[in-house]
């Protein structure tokens, strides 16, 4: 599902590269740990998911598309795929809990009916009913990553990346988090979460991916936090121990070196090629990207041409195979919480969005791209929409069983509920059981610990000629997005004048595939906003055309985006997280509105 080749990412020219030929693969339902010291690279590998940041060599590949080959105007629909959780929550503070998570519909142009409906819902499963009107500063930190949460998956996405995500709580709040990442895991979603927390590693015992440089170093089906003795990565690892590199980042002491390494689980060292001179300069490697794999599927490796067109959605990325992965692997848990997916009908394969091989229809794609557009709002399918299509809903799925396929009558396990205390009580047995086996460490140098806010700046895609003569080729045939002049493109943020810190190094952005039209709810394309509606705060929503105009101005029912509104005296900062925070929601070029008024409250 989620695949990197040999993938090599430098900030800098010449400098160490922050991902060092990384070959991993992530398969549906998968719930996987990314763990390694600070700066080994997870949160690059992160982001390259969202496709914030490209490879200088070999390819990321999410449900058959190429990353590399992605339009800057697919972008947003594909981030909308792909929910993330940050360490520092990344709320909107001028919003409250229910805005926050009802942002991420208004987004995607969801009907307010929906959006109430499904806010209620998710806010339920959460355990934040009744904090919905509260700002993220009223409310706690726990509270806060849950609503984060809540905002990442009140759209469904198929995959769901969290980096660190306990990083800033306490153990009990991080339980609650992990208790809900389990559930979302449950129903099918892939999950990658990394982690410094080493009890939460050990307790889990899921896969575990370790970095260290840069490099995958270990690959464990249900690892824990130390890599096996005698391995690769414990190798490694304690040559640095030795040398006194690592122990900021892990107290524990150095294991004894070993006498004789046994065979190790790395991935990456296998394809590694030694000494393979990585240029120095950011340059997209065509070669890699046009020429098939050996080995790869036409699924999973479209045909040259076609990669641009692919879509990857959420719903039917969730086959069969992630209701396979889906069972706790260790037995630590009873099954109480888990639903019987035959029983709720959930296994059924889905059909007809699967990614394409050579030969698709690029017209049966481009309709699969609305309709997967509108399967977004599609929050609450009716009888007649469930019985065509069943719905594999974290929501539903979650609820102890009781699966709602409406998705209105599931029953949340919240806080104080029959089955938050079961969970519990399933927690703390873990928890016991975790502690019998090995104390779990805390550890005191920890990101969090270290007072350490929001620490990089995501990168702004910029543009580059090179790379939109790489990627027109395959959209080519798409219609009249693809000629639009750069020109005519509204103003969206302009990164340069706007942020110069986050500028990234190029990653061959072009300007000109810019969307130069909005989605509406229905999924059909729709005029951007007319200019008159791009004016000035108004000092109400009902005063302002843009908060009540919907992307091209189709239906009353439908909601726009509201505008983030800073809270703290407009900084800088407030401004460029929130912007950052809109980005990785997926908002587009068409939300100027949003934009606009991010800029004027700098
Ligand atoms: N925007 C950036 N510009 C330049 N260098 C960067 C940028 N982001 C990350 N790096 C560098 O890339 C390397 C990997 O960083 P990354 O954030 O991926 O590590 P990490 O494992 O997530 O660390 P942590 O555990 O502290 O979050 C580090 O050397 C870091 O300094």
């Amino acid at each position: 599902m989620i695949r990197f080749e040999h993938v090599t990412r430098r900030y800098e020219p010449g400098g160490r590269p922050a991902l060092d030929d990384v070959t991993v693969e992530f398969n549906r339902g998968d719930f996987v740990f990314l763990i390694g010291a600070s700066g080994s690279g997870k949160s690059t590998l992160l982001r390259m998911i969202l496709r914030e940041g490209l490879p200088q060599r070999g390819k990321v590949t999410v449900a058959g598309q190429n990353l590399g080959l992605m339009l800057e105007r697919r972008v947003p629909d594909y981030r909308r795929s792909v929910g993330m959780v940050f360490q520092d929550f990344r709320l909107l503070p001028d919003k409250t809990v229910f805005d926050n998570v009802a942002f991420a519909m208004r987004v995607i142009g969801a009907k307010r009916s929906q959006i109430r409906e499904r806010v209620t819902s998710v806010l339920e499963r959460v355990g934040l009913e009744d904090l919905g009107r509260r700002y993220p500063h009223e409310i706690s930190g726990g509270e806060q990553q849950r609503a984060a949460i809540a905002r990442a998956m009140v759209n469904e996405p198929a995959i769901l990346l969290a980096d660190e995500p306990t990083g800033n709580l306490d153990p009990r709040a991080s339980d609650e988090v992990m208790k809900i990442l389990r559930w979302i895991n449950a129903s099918g979603t892939t999950v990658v979460m990394a982690t410094h927390d080493r009890a939460i590693v050990d307790r889990m015992r899921r896969r575990v991916v370790q970095l260290h440089d840069g490099a995958l170093v270990r690959d464990d089906e249900r690892g824990s936090y130390d890599p096996p003795r005698g391995s690769h990565a414990w190798t490694i690892l304690s040559e640095q121990e030795t040398s006194g590199a690592l122990r900021a980042h892990d107290p524990r002491p150095a294991p004894a070196p070993a006498a004789e390494p046994a065979p190790h689980t790395v991935t990456a060292d296998a394809a590694r090629s030694a000494g393979e001179d990585v240029p120095a300069v950011a340059s997209f490697d065509s070669d890699s990207e046009s020429t098939p794999e050996p080995g790869t599927t036409p699924e999973e490796s479209p045909a040259p041409g076609e990669e641009g067109i692919h879509v990857s959605w959420p719903d039917h990325l969730r086959g069969p195979q992630a209701v396979v992965d889906v069972p706790e692997p260790t037995g630590e848990f009873d099954g109480a919480e888990m639903p019987d997916l035959d029983r709720d009908g959930y296994t059924e394969p889905e059909s007809g969005l699967e990614p394409e091989g050579e030969g698709a229809d690029p017209e049966r794609l481009r309709d699969a791209l609305r309709q997967a557009v509108s399967s977004h709002t599609q929050m609450s399918a009716g009888p007649e929409g469930a019985a065509e299509k069943p719905r594999l809903s974290w929501l539903s799925h979650a609820a102890g069983g009781e699966v709602d396929r409406q998705g209105s009558a599931a029953t949340p396990a919240a806080p104080g509920s029959a089955n938050d205390r079961r969970d519990e009580i399933e927690d703390a047995r873990l928890r016991a059981q975790s502690s019998e086996d090995e104390p779990p460490i805390h550890e005191p140098d920890h990101p969090a610990s270290r007072g350490q806010g929001p620490r990089r700046r995501l990168p702004v895609p910029p543009a580059s000629p090179a790379e939109s003569a790489t990627a027109a080729t395959p959209d080519e045939g798409e219609g009249p997005a693809s000629s639009d002049p750069p020109s005519s493109e509204p103003a969206p943020p302009d990164p340069a004048s706007v942020e110069p810190a986050d500028r990234d190094v190029p990653e061959h952005v072009p300007d000109a595939d810019r969307p130069a039209s909005a989605v509406d709810a229905e999924g059909e394309e729709v005029a951007d906003l007319p200019p008159e509606h791009h004016q000035s705060d108004a000092a109400s929503p009902a005063d302002d055309p843009i908060e009540h105009a919907p992307p091209g101005g189709s239906s009353p029912d439908v909601e726009s985006p509201e505008v983030p509104k800073p809270r703290s005296s407009a900084s800088q900062s407030t401004y460029t997280d929130t912007r950052r925070t809109a980005e990785q929601l997926g908002v587009t070029g068409e939300h100027r509105s949003i934009w606009r008024r991010l800029r004027r409250n700098r």
